[in-house]
């Protein structure tokens, strides 16, 4: 199979015949999306070498990536925070294993700026040396769960659900891209101390913008005027978000990616709690009792609604 090694043949194999197209590539255990990701690329994951100023997005799917992506590209480049420069998210902070636009990675100029939604264990080897800097994000996952089952109905390359049920079913056993959702979070949060890594969590952002973009400029150690913290903070709210192409990837889904139909968007609703819509109370109960039994000793606390402290 051209492109794969040899190695990697009967793996995909499977997963082709499972899915009739590759919605979903298995590489060392965990779901890559099958249409972008490269296996060659995978391989030589480990040994990618790391820059000292380098910085890292990582996330589980649909929680908080693209916002990030903006709060960053404002924060370290003006012509992104003042709207005189029409580059967009994912050129200023494309996703280290989605190379969409097919970079070189080593000519990108210092900073660089990567997303990922890696779990811990396939980080280059250079990131557990705690070189360059990660900001984990995470979200309440009745929130992640409700966002990616939208998604995945939307974006031709993920594989649709007839409904919720069988999503969340697909989801509690980690049948999507980014694998079990349980394992993502607390894969990274167990090993952080071997890494340079700030946790932040999207309800915190989503209630505080103006603090969780003071936490991060702190952490990536940036020197920001009051003028231009407010130019961050305004261009990274949700509406001001929705309708500026360069953050919106609008764009991106409709004529590089493909959707399944016109009216959806990257971003959907941006709140907290909107898996009250969606779940039953059925589907609430069997995945607060999975959370309960998963999730039990895990020490990071979690918002689930709006009112929430
Ligand atoms: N500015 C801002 N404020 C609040 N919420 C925001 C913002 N930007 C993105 N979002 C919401 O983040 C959800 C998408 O998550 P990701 O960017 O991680 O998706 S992806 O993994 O990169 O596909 C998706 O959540 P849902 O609206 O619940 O679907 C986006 O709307």
């Amino acid at each position: 199979m051209k492109g794969y090694p040899d190695s990697q043949v009967i793996l995909i194999q499977v997963i082709i015949m499972d899915n009739t197209d590759v919605k979903l590539l298995k590489y060392k255990g965990y779901y890559f999306e099958g249409s972008s990701a490269d296996v060659d690329f995978l391989e030589h994951l480990d040994d990618f070498e790391i820059r000292d100023d380098d910085v890292f997005i990582i996330t589980y799917p649909k929680s908080g990536t693209i916002w990030t992506q903006q709060i960053l590209s404002s924060i370290y480049f003006e012509g992104h925070r003042n709207r005189a420069e029409t580059v967009e998210t994912i050129d200023r902070v494309p996703f280290l294993e989605y190379n969409m636009h097919k970079m070189d990675y080593l000519k990108r100029p210092s900073p660089r700026l990567f997303s990922s939604h890696i779990p811990y264990y396939l980080a280059p080897k250079d990131l557990k040396n705690k070189k360059a800097k990660i900001i984990y994000i995470y979200r309440n996952p009745k929130d992640v769960l409700t966002s990616y089952f939208h998604f995945s109905n939307y974006l031709v390359t993920l594989e649709a659900s007839d409904n919720m049920e069988q999503f969340m079913e697909r989801f509690l056993e980690g049948k999507v891209v980014g694998s079990l959702w349980f394992d993502h979070v607390r894969g990274w949060y167990e090993h952080r101390h071997d890494f340079n890594i700030l946790f932040m969590m999207y309800e915190e952002m989503n209630k505080d913008l103006r603090s969780s973009v003071l936490k991060i400029k702190h952490f990536l150690e940036k020197e920001l005027s009051e003028e231009d913290l407010d130019a961050v903070v305004n261009q990274a709210t949700f509406q001001n978000m929705k309708y500026n192409p360069q953050a919106n990837y609008d764009g991106i889904l409709k004529h590089e990616i493909g959707t399944r139909t016109n009216d959806g968007h990257f971003l959907r609703k941006g709140t907290i709690g909107d898996w009250k819509h969606h779940l039953t109370v059925d589907q609430n109960e069997r995945f607060d009792r999975i959370f309960h039994r998963k999730m039990k000793d895990f020490p990071l606390k979690f918002i689930w609604d709006t009112n929430e402290e």
